[in-house]
Order: C-alpha cells, then structure tokens, then sequence
C-alpha cells in the first residue's frame, strides 16, 4: 500500500489519528514534527524561536522527501500543505487524507496547548485567516474527512472503510 499521509490544521488531530490508524492497519507511523524534532535535537517552538520559520519549512521539505513512500502512516505538520513541492510529493507519492475541523472546535482543542508556536504568536483572527489562506491547499487531498464533532476512533473507522472501498 501506498503511504497514507495525513494533512490539516494544527488541532484536526493528525498525530492523534494517525497513531491510532497504524495501530488499526498495522502499519508504522511518523510524525514529520516528531522526526524533524528528534533529527535536530531541538523542540518545534525552539527551532522556530532559534532557526526561524523558513529553516523549520526547510527541515520539512526534506524530512518528507526522506521518509519511505509505501507501507506507513504519514502524519504530517499543519503547515507541509504551504509548499507546493510538498503537496505535489505526497500527491503522487501517497494517499493524501485532508482531516477538516472547524475552527472553533480547533481552537477549543488547542486552548491550553504551548507547544505551537504559531498559535502563541498569533491572535485567534490571525489564526483564522491562515485557516483560510491554506484551506484550498489542504482541500487538493485524495480523501476529506471532517472530524469537527467526531470521535477519534469513528474517524479511524471511516478511513479504513473509504480504504477498502477505493481504488487505493
Ligand atoms: N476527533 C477529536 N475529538 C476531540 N479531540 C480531538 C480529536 N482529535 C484530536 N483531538 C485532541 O486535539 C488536540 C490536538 O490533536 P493533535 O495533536 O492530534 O493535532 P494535530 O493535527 O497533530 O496538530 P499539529 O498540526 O499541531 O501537530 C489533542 O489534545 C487531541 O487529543
Ligand atoms: O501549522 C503550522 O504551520 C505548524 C503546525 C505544527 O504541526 C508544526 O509543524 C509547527 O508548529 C507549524
Ligand atoms: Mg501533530
């Protein structure tokens, strides 16, 4: 099988889902973030905060062209959707599965999380119109899904069944 690669917002629940969906499929799972953090040595907001946000994008980039293309869960960061290099790679590499949640549910998921630099620096309008600037690119995807009032495992299920059905 090709890899499954999951995409959207910070808070649709990409890692959340993603850990779960390997464990249901059998199949390993990486987290782009989790990968470029152990591969620098430096957390996220770090990177961002000593490196800046171009550097990180690069980290990106190349830890996505790195990691294998058959046989794993994919779970990326919300902003590998900006590059277009980035969308055309998993596009044709992969199975590209768009996990959509409203924003009020997202930023009533994030509301206690510090671990996003984005979401420190920016203010909730902001966040909304990085929202809607990158909607278009996450909507590219294979398969949509919208998780705003739905369950982690009920999502799961769902992918795995659009899975079997398709002609992936
Ligand atoms: N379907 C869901 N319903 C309710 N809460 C959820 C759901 N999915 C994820 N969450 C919660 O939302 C928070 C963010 O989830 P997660 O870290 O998986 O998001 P993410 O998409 O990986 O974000 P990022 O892009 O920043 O890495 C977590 O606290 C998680 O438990
Ligand atoms: O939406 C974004 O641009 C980001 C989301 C996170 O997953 C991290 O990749 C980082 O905090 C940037
Ligand atoms: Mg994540």
């Amino acid at each position: 099988m090709k890899a499954i690669y999951l995409t959207g917002f910070m808070g649709a629940g990409k890692t959340t889902v993603g850990k779960r969906l390997g464990e249901v499929l059998q199949l390993p799972v990486i987290d782009t973030d989790a990968y470029i953090e152990q591969q620098v040595g430096k957390t996220i907001a770090d990177i961002f905060a000593e490196e800046g946000e171009g550097v990180f994008r690069a980290y990106e980039r190349e830890v996505l062209k790195k990691l294998p293309t058959e046989h794993i869960v994919i779970t990326t960061g919300g902003g590998i959707v900006i590059q277009e290099e980035n969308r055309r790679f998993m596009s044709n590499h992969g199975i590209v599965i768009y996990l959509h949640c409203e924003l009020h549910e997202l930023f009533r998921r994030l509301a206690d999380d510090a671990t996003r630099p984005l979401l420190m620096e920016n203010k909730q309008s902001q966040m909304k119109q990085l929202f809607e600037q990158r909607l278009p690119w996450y909507r590219q995807a294979h398969i949509t899904i919208d998780t705003t009032n739905r369950t982690v495992d009920d999502i799961v299920e769902t992918i795995v069944s659009l899975l079997k059905s398709s002609r992936f």
